[in-house]
């Protein structure tokens, strides 16, 4: 097997039986959750489980990940035991025009945990990325299988969180234990994040996918770092963007005020530039 190139386990396990029995329970979206030790990227695995079938509300965490994928095909990484890193799969029943408001309301989901059991203020970077100032803190990463019959979506979020300043990935990252936080507790926080999203999850699937009357785009929009803000949104196909941020769509689209009109964007880099007047 191909070795971790970390050899600091000095930080506690998660515990896959505490866990289950806080979130595990009848009537629950959440049907059952398996902590490993290490593996390629929970998304993948859960893609996999997707594909044979697994129910939605299955949640895999993982203590260790050696190919975790990224937005925009980058990598996720961070030494064993030092972040949150999970997947969740769900089959929204919800017009697929509104399926890109379920990346966001993970988002939102983890922005919400993170500023109550951590205390630390966190932002959201369109589309998902949670922000403590302009460092990035967790990303998270949508992707949809096709495995027949409903929309099978697997949702992974990375959350870091015991990362010393040495162990973060690149200067823009940053981590609970940089930022002081309240807790670096991974138990509390996972519980709460999962809670969150099964509260969001509810009321807007409920909805029929409309953020609006799930009170998910105002909860969104609260959170945003980005909207009123000027971007450059780097596109797919070295294009870039420049203008004014001003809300989400329907869709999840960023909309964006430019010189030619106002543009709605599904996918890239958000740069935020200054903040607009
Ligand atoms: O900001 C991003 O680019 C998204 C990062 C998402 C990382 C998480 S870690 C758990 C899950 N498994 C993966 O392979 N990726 C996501």
């Amino acid at each position: 097997m191909e070795e971790s190139p970390y050899t600091d386990l000095d930080r506690p396990p998660l515990s896959q039986r505490a866990l289950t029995r806080a979130l595990v329970r009848p009537g629950s979206l959440w049907s059952s959750l398996t902590v490993v030790g290490r593996t390629g990227s929970t998304n993948a695995d859960l893609a996999d489980a997707a594909r044979a079938g697994a129910p939605e509300g299955t949640v895999l965490v993982t203590e260790y990940q050696s190919a975790g994928r990224g937005r925009l095909g980058r990598t996720w990484s961070a030494p064993p035991r030092s972040g949150l890193m999970f997947s969740v799969l769900l089959r929204p029943r919800v017009p697929p025009a509104r399926l890109g408001w379920l990346p966001l309301l993970v988002g939102v989901a983890g922005a919400t945990a993170v500023r109550r059991i951590a205390e630390v203020d966190v932002r959201l970077k369109w589309p998902n990325d949670l922000l403590a100032g302009e460092r990035k803190l967790a990303g998270v990463l949508a992707e949809r299988v096709d495995s027949g019959g409903d929309a099978a979506i697997v949702v992974g979020m990375g959350l870091n969180v015991s990362l010393r300043p040495d162990e973060l990935p690149v200067p823009t990252a940053t981590s609970l234990a940089v930022e002081k936080a309240a807790c670096t507790d991974r138990d509390p926080l996972l519980r709460a994040v999962l809670r969150e999203i099964e509260r969001h999850y509810r009321d807007w699937t409920a909805a029929g996918g409309d953020a609006d009357a799930a009170g998910l785009r105002s909860a969104y929009l609260a959170a945003s770092a980005t909207v009123g803000r000027e971007v450059r949104v780097e596109l797919p196909g070295d294009r870039v963007l420049t203008g004014t941020a001003t809300g989400v769509d329907e869709s999840g689209c960023l909309l964006v005020r430019t010189g030619d009109g106002e543009r709605a964007v599904s996918a890239g880099e958000v740069v935020h530039v200054r903040p607009a007047r």
